[in-house]
């Protein structure tokens, strides 16, 4: 969207009530109004993230295609801030496959440091096994 509207982060605060509720995900901006007593995760977690960044909270909890097609019918515009830039590249394409391909690029990101660190551990572990193991063979009598 070339001509989306831009809305500065204290303008978004602004709307943070039941009945004017707006979010940002990912740097755009959603009216969540006509949509938050028909939230399958409830009405409190939208409230608890009115007027406010609910990046975090909406990819934490793993949200369907569906989710992120219905997102996308209440969008507004997009959020004025340099360090969003970013953000708002790999998604204002308004294709929802490019924000699920980004949401799932940030997972295997994050798998790859689990793994990571699962095997440094793993051969800590192991390592001090045998360090002991082999210390208690030589002390016997
Ligand atoms: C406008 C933004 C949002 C939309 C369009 C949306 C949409 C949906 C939809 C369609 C579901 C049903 C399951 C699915 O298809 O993934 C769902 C479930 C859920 N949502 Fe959201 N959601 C939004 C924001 C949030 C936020 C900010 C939170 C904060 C934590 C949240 C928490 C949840 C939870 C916990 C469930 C699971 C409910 C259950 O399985 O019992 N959602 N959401």
């Amino acid at each position: 969207m070339e001509d989306e509207k831009c809305y500065t982060s204290y303008a978004v605060k602004g709307h943070d009530s039941h009945t004017d509720l707006w979010i940002v995900i990912h740097g755009l901006v959603y009216d969540c109004t006509r949509f938050i007593d028909d939230h399958p995760g409830g009405v409190e977690v939208l409230m608890d993230v009115a007027g406010k960044d609910a990046t975090d909270v909406f990819e934490d909890v793993g949200h369907s295609d569906e989710a992120r097609l219905f997102l996308e019918g209440l969008r507004i515009g997009k959020l004025k801030t340099e360090e969003n830039i970013d953000s708002i590249a790999k998604t204002s394409s308004s294709s929802v496959k490019s924000s699920i391909s980004y949401s799932l690029g940030k997972r295997h990101y994050i798998n790859f440091y689990t793994i990571f660190g699962l095997v440094v551990l793993a051969g800590i572990v192991s390592t001090s096994f045998v360090v002991h193991s082999r210390e208690l063979f030589y002390s016997r009598p």
